[in-house]
């Protein structure tokens, strides 16, 4: 298999880009509901699972948030954690903290050692991802920058530039997840990231939304996307497949190379 070379080490797993990581999210308002949808993703054997802040009712009791991720830790066991905190203008819940206090809960959960993977979306004020940067690096904690578009697909320059926007703030992977209009954006999508795959030294992660674009998070891996969203109780996001269907294609895909 030709493609690839990138790695990424998280919690003694590798993350190669041979197979795409397959990450389940995690929606639940309170602890009850994440306990309950936990169980049926751990259930699933992801290879990470994505704990989407934002839809927790009490972001801003930081004595809750903790509580819920020692929980959540203690049911995934192995499965490594990426804590996302998405923003209203990136398609995320409204949430009761300024970006200030977001930043400082960020701060607090990585210094846990209970989380391997934090996602900040890349339009945040520079200083803000560089404390990140810091603070995610002296916990061996790995810093994801991100960039989601709901209404459409920007001009490949323009992913371009976010990835390489991202790596030079020494992101250890940057994702996108776009919306197509039609199949021409999903395959700017594709072209994005074979491109960036060969350009940037960082790992890719790139995501067509919707139906149209539910065909890069089956065969997104091929063109060097690390790490592909699927449902395991409820998704998180327009044109997520279920893990079960995710798992046959790639399958059928290996068996062919
Ligand atoms: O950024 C992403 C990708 C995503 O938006 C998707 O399209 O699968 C799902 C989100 O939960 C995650 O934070």
């Amino acid at each position: 298999m030709e493609r690839n070379s990138k790695e990424l080490t998280v919690k003694g797993k590798v993350i190669d880009g041979q197979s795409p990581a397959i990450c389940l999210p995690l929606i639940g308002t309170n602890e009850e509901e994440l306990i309950r949808e936990l169980k049926t993703i751990v259930a699933q054997e992801p290879d990470l699972i994505e704990w989407r802040g934002d839809f927790f009712e009490k972001l801003d009791e930081e004595a809750k948030v903790m509580d819920a991720l020692l929980k959540i830790k203690d049911l995934a066991g192995e499965i490594p954690i990426l804590f996302t905190i998405r923003s209203v203008t990136e398609g995320g819940e409204p949430i009761p903290l300024n970006e200030e206090a977001k930043v400082h809960l960020l701060t607090r959960l990585i210094e846990t050692g209970k989380i391997e993977l934090v996602d900040y979306e890349l339009h945040n004020e520079s200083r803000y991802i560089e404390h990140l940067r810091e603070v995610t690096r002296s916990h061996d904690v790995k810093l994801m920058v991100s960039y989601h578009n709901f209404e459409q697909t920007p001009p490949l320059e323009s992913l371009f530039e976010k990835g390489e926007q991202a790596e030079q703030y020494e992101a250890d992977l940057v994702k996108f997840a776009v919306m197509p209009d039609d199949m021409k954006d999903v395959l700017v999508v594709l072209e994005a990231t074979h491109s960036l795959d060969s350009y940037l030294r960082i790992p890719v992660v790139a995501i067509s939304m919707g139906g149209n674009g539910s065909i890069s998070r089956m065969f997104g891996w091929r063109f060097g996307s690390m790490i592909t969203f699927a449902v395991g109780h409820q998704s998180s996001a327009p044109g997520q497949i279920p893990l079960e269907d995710l798992r046959t294609v790639v399958g059928i895909i290996k068996k062919s190379l």
